[in-house]
């Protein structure tokens, strides 16, 4: 390795070990990103179609080009799986630590002109998400780990000149202790598997809410919610940065038998069916 390489290499260690100062550094660049969504938003996008015949807009692809471009500064020399460049067959080499990029997650939600979608950046060392940052614009509101067990919410918006997150009102994250005989549950508002009404019968549920982009894992995260429960397809960078904030906020993800979702296990980068819950998993009950 060139003594460059080594430099490189050591400083992406350190700054993805401290997560204030990753958070601090990806700030601006998560701002830019929703500000360019917002852009387009007001004035309109022509909607394409992907091979997998989802949707996605000149916004998606000038986010996440500022999003690269603030990770490559940020965490220089750790690997980057992007969804835009993913759909074009652009995957890295995935080493112990990497970085989830979606850069508008609930593009649906997004050209319907719904305020939920959201701006994504997780890091997953050996297979667990462990950092996470959650921008949604619309809803002005800011999520992000800054430690083992320590998440927050601020209220931010997109003009916004010199971001720092030192000197902001900061709003602990945490989970509440689901009440069994009345759950609020969240569940996809685009997605709809017949089979979450099936999932949900074994629930006292007083509550479904439908939501679009990874608002729902926050929604959880910041006890709005007892579980949000996902039985389609999502791609790892769809779960990746909420299941870090929820993680830290006191919540778990987990597949239908009960264990921790991890990451990196397929080539395709598709999640198994999953809940994530505010506390344990709860087991279903109601007959
Ligand atoms: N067949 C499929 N395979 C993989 N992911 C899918 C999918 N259908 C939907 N999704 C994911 O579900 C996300 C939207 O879910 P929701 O509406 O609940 O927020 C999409 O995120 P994007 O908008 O980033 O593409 C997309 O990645
Ligand atoms: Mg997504």
């Amino acid at each position: 390795m060139q003594p460059e390489r080594v430099e490189r290499a050591n400083q992406s260690a350190m700054t993805t070990n401290d997560f204030p100062s990753l958070a601090e550094a990806l700030l601006p660049w998560v701002l830019a990103a929703g500000a360019v969504e917002m852009r387009h938003r007001a004035a309109g996008v022509a909607v394409e179609t992907k091979p997998d015949s989802s949707p996605v807009t000149v916004a998606d692809r000038e986010a996440e080009a500022l999003l690269l471009e603030g990770l490559r500064i940020a965490a220089p020399g750790v690997p980057v799986v992007a969804e835009e460049c993913a759909a074009a067959g652009d995957v890295p080499v995935k080493g112990s630590a990497y970085f989830l990029v979606d850069p508008l997650d609930g593009t649906r939600e997004f050209i319907k002109g719904s305020g939920e979608f959201t701006v994504n950046i997780g890091l997953v060392v050996d297979g667990v998400p462990v950092f996470g940052i959650i921008y949604a614009p619309v809803v002005g509101a800011l999520f992000v780990t800054l430690g083992a067990g320590r998440a927050v919410e601020t209220a931010i918006s997109v003009d916004e000149h010199a971001p720092s997150l030192a000197t902001r009102t900061l709003s602990e994250l945490a989970t509440r202790a689901p009440d069994l005989d009345a759950l609020t549950v969240v569940t996809s508002r685009s997605h709809r598997a017949g089979s979450v009404e099936a999932f949900l019968a074994g629930y006292a549920v007083a509550e479904i809410r439908r939501g679009g982009s990874s608002l729902k894992f926050c929604q959880v995260a910041r006890g709005d919610a007892d579980f949000y429960v996902r039985l389609g397809p999502t791609n790892e960078w769809d779960t990746a940065a909420g299941q870090a904030i929820l993680a830290a906020a006191g919540g778990c993800v987990t597949a239908l038998d009960g264990t921790p979702l991890t990451y990196g296990n397929t080539q395709d980068m598709i999640n198994p069916p999953f809940v994530a819950w505010g506390r344990a998993p709860i087991a279903p009950s109601k007959r």
